[in-house]
């Protein structure tokens, strides 16, 4: 089922069909009904349970303790690796259950909050990462870069009501993970252990990139959080999916045809379309030349102009399993900036099981 879809997307984009994108959401995500939730500001603290101890090898598994006060008598629960996975297949089916938004599927912007709240990551300082969850709080919640992610944010405050032992920081990032999996991506592991901070842990505004800049940007952001030339351009691929608006960043559109479903069609369409300036009153963007309706950013641009950067775009572009393999390794990472892991646990990541498994 999962290739099929894939195969099926590849070839409409390879063959020109330009209704591609509209038929994605069918393939990924199954109609379902309607919730609205809201989230803002964080009512849902977790005042009952309180986070006490990072991981705990017992009984051979990794585990979370936390404890519940029930009447002054704390409860000790311990999560497992069955738990999160509990958690997973929330966030999953509330995905393909709510496919009326955007281009059918709220799994693109779970992509971005998760990595808008790693992307903040400063190796001088070790600040910022996603470890802390203080996008819940301004101004961080107000920085510009972080238009729009309040719809990620509210689509996960009902899971975080039902496993109300799990931190907005973990969650926020299993979102990410499971949107990856469930739009088809390679399945990224993952190691809990984040705890969320108060309002005193924000970042401050500019550590995201700005679209509007060129590779000498791209370097030094990416550079700060730790990453070279080729995680930059395998990072990027993540566009693939989703899409711009203009009430958040400004700029208009999808980069590709089929935005709910994760391939390597970034790279091919940056390299095979002809690109020109759109001629508009928003900011400066690319359109593709034969049907207008695909955009890149001038961020996305450079990677094929830069000498460094476009052999890495040729390679992903020829090879859908190399972009996956190097993908899932990259945002791995991202993923887990700024986190104080328990010693010990760099081997103990899980690996989720998606709902198109076999
Ligand atoms: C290379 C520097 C990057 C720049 C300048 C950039 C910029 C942007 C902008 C301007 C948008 C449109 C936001 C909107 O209007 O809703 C966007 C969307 C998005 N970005 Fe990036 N981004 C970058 C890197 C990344 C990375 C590293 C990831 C993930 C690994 C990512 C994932 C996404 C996703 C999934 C969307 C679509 C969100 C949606 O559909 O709501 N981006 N990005």
């Amino acid at each position: 089922m999962a290739s099929a879809a894939r195969q099926f997307l590849r070839t409409a984009t390879r063959t020109g069909t330009r209704n591609a994108f509209a038929v994605a959401p069918r393939v990924a995500f199954r109609q379902g009904g309607r919730r609205a939730y809201s989230s803002e500001p964080t009512k849902s603290s977790n005042s009952t349970w309180l986070w006490v101890a990072g991981i705990a090898a017992i009984g051979g598994g990794a585990g979370y303790l936390y404890t519940q006060q029930s009447g002054g008598v704390p409860k000790v629960f311990k999560a497992t690796q069955k738990d999160y996975q509990a958690v997973y297949n929330e966030i999953a089916s509330r995905l393909e259950e709510k496919d009326d938004y955007d281009d059918g599927s709220f799994g693109p912007v779970l992509v971005r909050l998760a990595w808008h709240a790693s992307g903040t990551y400063d190796k001088e300082t070790g600040t910022g990462g996603s470890n802390g969850a203080t996008m819940r709080f301004a101004p961080e919640s107000d920085h510009g870069a972080n238009a729009g992610l309040k719809n990620a944010r509210d689509f996960l405050e009902p899971v975080k009501q039902k496993f109300p032992w799990i931190t907005y920081s973990d969650l926020w990032i299993l979102g990410g993970v499971c949107a990856i999996q469930e739009m088809l991506g390679p399945k990224i592991p993952y190691r809990p252990g984040r705890s969320d901070k108060d309002v005193s842990g924000c970042t401050p505004d500019g550590r995201l990139p700005d679209a509007s800049q060129a590779q000498d940007h791209l370097r030094a952001i990416f550079g700060r959080m730790g990453f070279n030339d080729q995680e930059i351009v395998a990072l990027s691929g993540a566009h693939a999916l989703g899409r711009c608006h203009t009430d958040r960043s400004g700029y208009s559109g999808p980069w590709t045809f089929s935005p709910t479903v994760l391939t390597n069609d970034y790279y091919r369409l940056l390299l095979d379309e002809k690109w020109q300036w759109k001629k508009w009153d928003g900011p400066k963007q690319y359109e593709d030349k034969t049907t207008k309706s695909l955009m890149m950013l001038p961020t996305d641009y450079a990677l094929i102009q830069d000498k460094q950067f476009r052999p890495w775009v040729e390679k992903y572009a020829k090879d859908n399993d190399l972009f996956f393999e190097d993908f899932k390794n990259v945002v791995l990472r991202l993923f887990e900036l700024g986190v104080p892991f328990a010693e010990g646990t760099e081997n103990q990541r899980w690996v989720f099981k998606s709902s198109n498994d076999e």
